[in-house]
């Protein structure tokens, strides 16, 4: 038997921050993979906004406050995690590197932070989840057949899923330019296993924009409120919504019972022109007024964008092209890398702003 040492990758040299993966991770994929994994909807603004606001937001130091014994650790649910920052669900990782999905929980694991894996994964629930060492969360699309649906959830609480992440915002693909004008089509070989078998096959995505959609098949069977309360009737799990933008969306949640609110605009996937996430988070956090969890994720690209997020209300942020820029490069290796680099500036910039743990990091930190 191959000892999976044998397949560890190399980190390129001179790779100093995240951004440094990007050229790498082009360079390594065809012009269509690249369209889809690093594109966004339409014109792309908010794409780059999320990232844009980031930098508009200033961070202020404080200094000789006691450092001491201090760590990144957090508690959501019950379950403990090394540092605030997960993986985000990402759709079919196979076609960046031949391991995949199966190489991104083996670096979650390495850094012992959380991973959710897409419902439109392209390995098994089941093999993803055999070598992971962390909670792993399972990101669901409410499919047209919800029997299918019902059995998918039966399939991850088997697998020891730990929590479900319902994503809400993308009841139909985005207007998706930059995939259309390089003829995008998944290509041989990879494809959303996890879905096998279903009724209603889900949309091919080289179809994506070419569809009537007001009226038709595809809107009358997309996810409602009434499928939350139908979900909480079947699982237990923690159930968390990703893709609030509003803070209406958001008091009804917490009013529905939702355990968790992921703000996210789809990393700029969906609807584009929304503003960025870091942009609504303080108000979507005076609305939930700390009764359930709250994360961010959209543009995240260095430790101070983390520690901003924090100081606005999120208890943790998830990043999704960039360790998907680490896995094209390097593999797991190269995800373990990206999230250790992240971490490793997320403590700098504690450590500068006087704040030994997590629960420091508050409003006063941040200005505009
Ligand atoms: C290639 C790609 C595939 C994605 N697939 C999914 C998915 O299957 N389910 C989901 O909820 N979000 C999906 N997302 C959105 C991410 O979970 C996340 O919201 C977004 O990437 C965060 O922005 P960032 O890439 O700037 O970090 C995907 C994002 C990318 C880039
Ligand atoms: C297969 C897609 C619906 C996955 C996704 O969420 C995305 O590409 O952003």
């Amino acid at each position: 038997m191959t000892s999976p040492l044998s397949k560890l990758q190399q980190i390129p040299p001179d790779i100093a921050a995240v951004a440094d993966y990007e050229p790498f991770a082009r360079q390594r994929m065809s012009e269509q993979a690249w369209a889809y994994m690093a594109g966004g909807a339409a014109d792309e603004f908010t794409l780059h906004e999320n990232c844009a606001a980031f930098q508009r937001w200033r961070i202020r130091s404080r200094v000789l406050r006691d450092l001491s014994a201090g760590h990144t650790r957090l508690e959501l649910f019950g379950q403990t995690f090394d540092c605030p920052i997960f993986l985000a669900p990402v759709a079919y990782q196979k076609m960046v590197h031949p391991e995949g999905e199966l190489a991104s929980v083996l670096a979650a694991s390495a850094v012992r932070t959380g991973m959710v894996v897409s419902t439109q994964a392209s390995a098994s629930l089941e093999d993803i989840a055999r070598q992971t060492q962390v909670p792993l969360w399972f990101q669901l699309y409410i499919q047209p057949d919800r029997e299918f649906t019902r059995e998918l959830i039966r399939r991850a609480e088997a697998a020891g899923y730990q929590a479900l992440v319902v994503t809400v915002d993308a009841p139909v693909n985005g207007v998706r330019n930059r995939e259309q004008r390089a003829g995008f089509v998944l290509p041989d070989g990879i494809e959303a296993v996890n879905l096998r078998g279903m009724r209603v096959p889900p949309q091919p995505a080289s179809r994506i924009g070419d569809n009537v959609l007001l009226g038709g098949p595809l809107l009358a069977a997309a996810p409602t409120w009434r499928d939350l309360q139908w979900l909480r009737s079947l699982t237990r799990l923690p159930i968390l919504i990703k893709g609030v933008m509003h803070a209406e969306d958001a008091s009804r949640a917490v009013a529905e019972g939702i355990n968790g609110i992921i703000v996210s605009n789809h990393g700029g996937r969906t609807l584009d022109t929304q503003p960025a996430t870091i942009d609504v988070l303080a108000e979507i956090a005076q609305a939930v007024e700390g009764r359930v969890p709250l994360l961010l994720d959209g543009g995240i690209r260095r430790g101070t964008d983390i520690l901003k997020a924090l100081a606005l209300g999120a208890e943790a942020v998830l990043v999704g092209r960039p360790y998907l820029f680490g896995l094209a490069t390097a593999g797991a290796v190269g995800v373990a890398h990206v999230m250790h680099l992240l971490r490793a500036e997320l403590e700098a910039a504690m450590a500068l702003t006087g704040c030994r743990t997590l629960d420091d990091i508050g409003p006063s930190l941040v200005s505009r």
